[in-house]
């Protein structure tokens, strides 16, 4: 697969127009007022921007090559967003990828890319942490991948449980960093910054 830009593919703007416009007249506001005439459209697009990642493929950012390197990998502090499957309110805060290679190397910056390719789809945080994890040991193939990731959910800090500030911390743990106490612990601690 690769970028996806035919019909099929593309997000349905005229339809996420129409629905944002039902949500403005259900508030009882009045959707052809200066201010909100363009908002349907600019919400549409808005969606199409931040769930992008849900028409791209990550196998696009794998420039896979060999190097002898047998330590850990870690790109830490990643900033990212995602959006809540289940307010669609977006989460944002910082991922931590690291993998022990097994003679293959990934250019750096396509960590990030492939933690962008998940985050911006309709997510929970668990799922986007295990799904980075589990694409890094499938087409690396190194010996293992610690995914973590940290964030501030808007959906219960600017509603529902209010609590700004408080920070949900997810991990994903695969290959030898799984098994191997030992292993674990080194990972753990570089992502910590120990
Ligand atoms: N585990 C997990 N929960 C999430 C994530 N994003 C949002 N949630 C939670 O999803 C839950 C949805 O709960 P519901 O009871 O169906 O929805 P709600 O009535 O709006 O719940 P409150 O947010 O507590 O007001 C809430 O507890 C959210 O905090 C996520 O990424 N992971
Ligand atoms: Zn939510």
């Amino acid at each position: 697969m690769t970028e996806q830009n035919n019909n099929e593919n593309n997000f349905d703007l005229p339809r996420i127009e129409n629905a944002v416009k039902e949500i403005i007249n259900a508030i009882g506001e009045d959707p052809d007022r200066e201010g909100l005439r363009d908002t349907p459209s600019r919400v549409a697009r808005m969606y199409e921007e931040l769930l992008a990642g849900w028409k791209s493929d990550p196998s696009q950012h794998l420039r896979v090559f060999q190097e002898r390197y047998d330590e850990i990998v870690l790109l830490r502090d990643i900033p990212f967003y995602s959006v809540c499957e289940h307010h669609l309110m977006p989460f944002i805060g910082k991922a931590h990828v690291a993998y022990l290679p097994d003679g293959r190397v990934i250019g750096v910056s396509k960590l990030a890319r492939i933690v962008d390719s998940f985050a911006h789809r309709l997510q929970v945080q668990e799922r986007c942490t295990g799904q980075i994890a589990d694409f890094i040991m499938e087409k690396l193939q190194p010996m293992g991948a610690a995914v973590v990731m940290e964030a501030t959910h808007g959906c219960m800090t600017i509603r529902g449980a209010k609590k700004s500030g408080a920070m949900m911390v997810t991990s994903a743990l695969r290959g030898i960093f799984k098994s191997d106490q030992r292993s674990r612990s080194e990972v753990l601690s570089l992502i910590r910054g120990d």
